[in-house]
């Protein structure tokens, strides 16, 4: 069976520090993965290193059955894998409608396109289907800079979105995010999921979130996998209790 996401064996060492050390695990179409772990577990390095912002020291990323290790975020971003990131990456002085036509043409990686061909390419009609899709309506034509945290943090889920990804890895997408807003990514989230077939990876601390949004969890501990199963197996595995109450 080709999993859409295959990490087999993967390190990442700065210098004496085991950030990654010997991680493997797939994922499904379709499935919407949690990771979660303690603080400096790696799990932003192993998402760097899935994404091509960093290179592995050791081990192979495998996308839809071929091997994509050591490619470029933007190579990656053609082959439909897109992410958010922990600290937000919208561009303060563009509208929410700029940020998300500015995000399909990276996804699309048309520079020569934004050059030369068509500036629009249907991105705009893309764009307000997206802003509709995440009730960004009312806010569509502001700077994104003036938006409060939690709208840039859905503008920045939004963007993942853009260009119908493969694979989206997202970033804590909920830290900082009121409770109401949270209930809209989340419900956001499930129906992308559910009616696009598009398949997750969640970096998330808010472990209700996690725990209700994801079918399978996998947890790091000092570089390592520690856990992986379903919600309802993790919440009670007293080796995951542990790792959290030991920190
Ligand atoms: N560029 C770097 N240079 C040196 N050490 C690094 C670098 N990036 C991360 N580390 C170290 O690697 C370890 C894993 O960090 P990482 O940010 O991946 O953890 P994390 O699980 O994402 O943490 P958090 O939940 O706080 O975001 C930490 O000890 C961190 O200090």
């Amino acid at each position: 069976m080709t999993h859409v996401l295959e990490v087999s064996s993967l390190k990442k060492y700065f210098g004496g520090v085991k950030a990654v050390d010997g991680v493997s695990f797939t994922v499904e179409e379709g499935e919407i993965l949690g990771l979660i772990g303690p603080n400096g577990c790696g799990k932003s390095t192993l998402f760097n290193c899935i994404l091509g912002q960093l290179t592995p020291t050791e081990g192979e990323v495998k996308l839809d059955g071929r091997v994509v290790t050591g490619l470029y975020p933007a190579q990656l971003n053609r082959l439909g894998v897109s992410r958010t990131f922990q600290l937000l990456q919208v561009f303060p002085n563009l509208s929410v409608r700029e940020n998300l036509i500015l995000a399909g043409q990276e996804h699309k990686g048309s520079m020569i396109g934004r050059l030369f061909g068509a500036r629009d390419a249907g991105l705009t009609a893309e764009a307000d289907r997206m802003i509709a899709f995440f009730k960004l309506e009312h806010l569509a034509d502001q700077k994104a800079g003036g938006l409060s945290y939690g709208q840039q943090k859905l503008l920045d889920a939004a963007m993942a979105f853009m260009a119908g990804p493969r694979l989206v890895l997202l970033d804590e997408p909920a830290g900082g995010v009121n409770l109401t807003m949270l209930a809209n990514l989340k419900e956001r989230l499930q129906i992308i999921n559910r009616e696009l077939g598009a398949t997750f990876v969640v970096i998330e601390h808010n472990m209700d979130f996690v725990m209700s949004l994801c079918s399978r969890v996998v947890v790091m501990a000092e570089g390592k996998i520690l856990a992986e199963g379903p919600p309802s197996a993790i919440r009670n595995d007293p080796a995951v209790i542990e790792a959290y109450l030991g920190h």
